[in-house]
């Protein structure tokens, strides 16, 4: 990577496109002031721009017709996002002021930024790692304020600063390796191998699991949960779904049949984006009532498959009949199932036991709650189980940890996790000690893919293209 480089001036529209109450176009590069003095008259002389002032006045287009009535500020290297000079001029969010503003920077020299261009600019000048860049899409599409404020603690550095430590680590237990290479005549070994191979299990290996397992619960509030509601037909499903959104969002009837195609909704569960989806209720084609019902069933069927996590309907006043335990055994290997006796406002307390203790007989060990999607009991109860089910231990998550790694995060630690195990067979097995210091230097440069300084170019496009232009 050519990091020493003198690189051009980019310009691009920092704002959403459409209509809005202001509209900011960015300048980044060494050329970023002069043509700041080319496009904007201020309203009063100014002699010399003061880096970080706010000034007042006119952009004019190119036949020297007024564009519109802005303000500017100059922001002097290096005190700016992207470490360079920066200008940004704020106008009002007319998208023809917008364009016309960029097409004339660009006649005088700014280049159209690609996307993601300026965070990678201050990921090249060492102002955030990569953690901290992808962070920054993380916190631009969170879809809950739980997933946006761990973003928020990663664009801060909080992984940034958990690499850092591993690293350290590594660094020091090499050192002290590397202390034997550099003296092979002594006669008492240098290295006390049980000590390091201590440390490597402590401060490397134990805190690169833990950030594995945090992976898995990150995903969860990054990517969301797809729930699917299943039961046979009439057993309440789409009352369901209306009650967890609160809103009339599907057809309710005492028709059995009544949804066909499935419908989708997101919902926030504790946090965690969950997708829920009503399906129609499933029953043999023959039983059907007409063929669209039976496509119905088919793409239920599907959307199971589809499933983190499945709620199974069962309804009270029909009980457990032989086509819904000819069900729950269809889909009994699942391991994310939660059972919803639906309708207990028909039944007596006693009856209510009786039916909970059968479906536990069915389905031994699997959760239940007992609602009525009617009148709203129980679902408070059944959110709390649906979030145990979905993310168990989730509440610990993100309020102590704050450490949110991605998919790409997850696979350098398997990779760190894998190498760092084969290195301890090795230093327990005796081997010597310039093959462990060729180990750890790999592990290190590893562990240096999460921070961005080992990671190949192709890599870095992937997580900057990944932004919009203008960020
Ligand atoms: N108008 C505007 N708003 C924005 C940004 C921006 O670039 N422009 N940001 C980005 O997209 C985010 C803020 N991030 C930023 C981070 C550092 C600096 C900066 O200039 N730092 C200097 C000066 C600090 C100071 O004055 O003390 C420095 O650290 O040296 C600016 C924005 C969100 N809001
Ligand atoms: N008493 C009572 N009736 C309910 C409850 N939940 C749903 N119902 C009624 O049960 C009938 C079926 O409800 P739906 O929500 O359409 O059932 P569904 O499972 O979506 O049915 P299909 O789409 O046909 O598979 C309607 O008449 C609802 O009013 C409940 O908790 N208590
Ligand atoms: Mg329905």
């Amino acid at each position: 990577m050519n990091t020493g480089a003198r690189r051009d001036t980019i310009a691009a529209i920092a704002t959403p496109p459409g209509s809005g109450g202001i509209g900011v176009v960015r300048v980044s590069g060494p050329e970023a002031l002069h043509l700041l003095q080319q496009v904007f008259q201020p309203r009063r002389a100014v002699p010399a721009f003061v880096s970080h002032h706010l000034y007042y006045g006119h952009i004019r287009a190119q036949n020297g017709s007024l564009l519109d009535e802005v303000l500017a500020v100059y922001m002097q290297a290096p005190h700016s996002y992207t470490c360079e000079d920066v200008v940004e001029l704020q106008c009002h969010a007319a998208p023809v002021v917008l364009q016309e503003l960029l097409a004339r920077l660009a006649t005088l020299g700014a280049r159209p930024a690609e996307p993601g261009e300026f965070t990678k600019r201050a990921f090249l000048a060492g102002r955030i790692d990569l953690s901290q860049a992808e962070a920054l899409i993380d916190l631009l599409t969170a879809r809950t304020a739980a997933g946006a404020e761990l973003a928020a603690a990663q664009l801060h550095g909080a992984l940034a600063a958990a690499i850092g430590g591993i690293r350290q680590s590594l660094i020091e237990l090499l050192a002290h390796i590397e202390v034997a290479i550099d003296f092979p005549d002594e006669d008492a070994e240098l290295v006390d191998r049980k000590e390091a191979a201590r440390r490597l299990r402590a401060e490397v290996l134990a805190p690169v699991q833990a950030l594995i397992a945090d992976a898995g619960y990150a995903r969860l509030y990054r990517e969301g949960a797809r729930l699917v509601i299943a039961g046979l037909p009439n057993a309440g499903k789409s009352s369901l779904l209306n009650a967890l959104l609160r809103e009339e969002r599907a057809l309710v009837t005492a028709v059995p049949g009544t949804t066909r195609d499935s419908i989708e909704e997101g919902m926030n569960l504790g946090g965690i984006p969950v997708q829920v989806i009503d399906t129609a209720g499933i029953r043999p084609a023959a039983a059907c009532s007409d063929a669209v019902e039976v496509l119905g069933v088919e793409r239920a069927r599907q959307m199971l498959l589809s499933a983190d996590a499945l709620l199974l309907l069962i309804d009270a006043e029909a009980g457990l009949t032989p086509a819904l335990r000819a069900l729950y055994a269809e889909l009994a290997d699942r391991a994310q199932i939660l059972l919803v006796l639906n309708k207990r406002d028909l039944l007596q307390a006693a009856e209510e036991r009786h039916l909970c203790a059968a479906a536990a007989a069915m389905a031994p060990g699997r959760p239940l709650v007992s609602i009525s999607a009617k009148n709203g009991e129980g679902l408070q109860e059944l959110q709390d189980a649906l979030l145990a089910l979905i993310a168990p231990a989730a509440d610990s998550f993100g309020r102590s940890a704050r450490l949110a790694p991605n998919r790409r995060h997850q696979a350098v630690l398997m990779r760190v996790e894998a190498a760092c195990t084969q290195c301890l067979a090795a230093l327990e097995a005796g081997a010597p000690v310039d093959l462990l210091s060729v180990d750890m230097q790999s592990i290190l440069e590893t562990i240096g893919e999460i921070s961005g300084e080992t990671s190949p170019d192709e890599v870095l496009d992937a997580v900057f293209s990944r932004f919009c232009i203008g960020k």
